[in-house]
């Protein structure tokens, strides 16, 4: 049995998977496809007991075969290797609790047979009935070595067919009387068992039985004993015929089972996968396709966090577009959208490493974050971006610079207990203040000079 994490997919994106989750909300392209490769799908979260593996197989193609009723008892090709590969350590376990059952029946019904065996006959019979012992017990022992589990259907049958042959000679050796009636049971023992309890499928069942017949027809041979056909027929023919519905009814049961698994396993599938795009449309802004600010939230406490066990500076920048209002009034909202796109995008570009993220913060306003990032560089990256929207020239009708121009306010800490991310907000905030007020289109740092000013305003 396979166990799986009971790991649900939100507890996946907020563990382990937050980080991919970050990239794919910033690159804006969250869809079916990305979310199947993402960590819920490797970890399989499907616990059926006996699990199918992997299902690449649809959910009409295996609705159709379970509407078919496979008569025939097998399935389309890739499915019937599926289905073997689901089925044979299934069989294989039960083999291990199922065949000492069988050793203590085999003693049980021994037991029986030697008290009413003539004196003269229990060598004889033991030679020969001893070796149905030898074989179910070296097919149990084999089972628990894996270097035989791929031959697991074929040990097994050979040991029935060997069982069956013995139980059909033995009964025809000893002499007629009382004992040859319990020795016939053990014919229908032996074939109730192969055909149900052994769990071989359908088709190596039959030949297991019926080879068994002719193995004991031609030992009986050997040992120069006669058949009795009569009671044959109504031992062994007889046990064949009602084992064979038996084993036919069961082998449909397993794979109706095994479909059923197969369907039910893709639900879980299909419900986790929606409920991770939901997850992941809940925290992506529809506009820009960016981080939204219920995402911004979590990943600026988590980098918090991190940034505070760390001691290592964190980099939180507030982006605004210049004169926004303008640009909208002039031209409509649907280019203005256009334009906050591009906006997002050209942010976008400067997220690249892992833990970076940029977000819409709201309106025209965006977040970028950066873990691990110090001062100076963050200074750099603030100059990219004004140079790249620069470059970008998206016309302004109503703008300073002829074209769309944005601020920006940073402001870099390394977390402290006695700090929040709250305050290094406020600090991007008051420096974007700054930066608008100083006539746009550049960065400010959050300062010393403008922490005394907020002091001062506080008292
Ligand atoms: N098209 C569009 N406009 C938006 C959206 N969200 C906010 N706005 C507009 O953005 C404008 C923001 O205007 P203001 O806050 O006055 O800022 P501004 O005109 O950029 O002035 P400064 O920031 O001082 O340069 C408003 O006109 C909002 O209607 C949006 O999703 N789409």
């Amino acid at each position: 049995m396979v166990n799986q994490e009971d790991l649900t997919p939100i507890t996946i994106i907020k563990e382990s998977g937050i980080r991919a989750m970050n990239n794919d909300i910033v690159s804006g392209d969250i869809d079916s496809t990305d979310i199947n490769s993402m960590p819920l799908r490797s970890m399989g979260v499907l616990n059926l007991g006996d699990r199918v593996e992997e299902n690449d197989h649809s959910e009409e193609e295996i609705r159709a075969v379970l509407n078919s009723k496979f008569w025939s008892l097998r399935f389309p090709k890739a499915l019937e290797a599926k289905y073997r590969t689901y089925y044979r350590p299934r069989a294989l376990k039960s083999f291990h609790f199922r065949a000492p059952i069988i050793l203590l029946l085999y003693v049980i019904l021994i037991s029986g047979i030697i008290k009413l065996l003539p004196d003269n006959s229990f060598l004889r019979w033991i030679n020969i009935y001893g070796w149905v012992a030898v074989v179910v017990a070296g097919a149990w022992v084999m089972s628990y070595f894996s270097i035989f589990d791929r031959w697991f259907e074929w040990y097994v049958t050979i040991g029935c067919l060997i069982c069956v042959g013995l139980s059909v000679a033995v009964a025809n050796v000893i002499a007629p009387g009382v004992s040859t009636i319990l020795s016939h049971a053990g014919i229908m023992y032996a074939m109730i068992l192969i055909y149900s309890f052994v769990g071989l499928r359908f088709p190596l069942a039959v030949f297991a039985g019926w080879a068994g017949g002719v193995l004991g027809f031609i030992l009986t041979h050997q040992l120069h004993a006669e058949m009795d056909w009569q009671l044959l027929h109504r031992t062994y023919t007889g046990t064949s015929i009602l084992g064979m519905c038996m084993a036919y009814a069961l082998d449909r049961q397993e794979r109706t089972n095994f479909l059923q698994a197969c369907l039910l396993q893709q639900a879980v599938i299909n419900g986790e996968r929606l409920a991770n795009q939901l997850d992941g449309l809940s925290r992506q802004d529809a506009l820009t396709g960016l981080a939204n600010r219920r995402h911004l939230d979590e990943m600026m406490n988590h980098e918090w966090n991190r940034a505070l066990r760390q001691q290592q500076s964190l980099v939180l920048m507030i982006i605004d577009v210049d004169y926004f209002k303008h640009y909208n009034d002039k031209l409509g909202h649907v280019a203005g959208d256009e334009c906050l796109r591009k906006v997002g995008q050209l942010i976008h570009s400067l997220a690249k490493r892992s833990g970076e993220l940029a977000a819409r913060y709201g309106g025209e306003e965006f977040v970028l974050l950066f873990p691990s990032m110090e001062g100076d560089v963050a200074e750099q990256q603030a100059q990219r971006l004004i140079e790249r929207m620069t470059a970008l020239s998206i016309p302004h009708p109503d703008g300073e610079n002829q074209h769309v121009t944005f601020s920006i306010g940073v402001s870099v800490a390394v977390p402290t207990p006695e700090t929040s991310i709250d305050q290094l907000l406020r600090q991007a905030d008051a420096a974007l203040y700054k930066a608008k007020a100083n006539g746009r289109n550049r960065y400010e740092f959050f300062s010393e000079s403008m922490r005394k000013a907020a002091a001062v305003e506080e008292c």
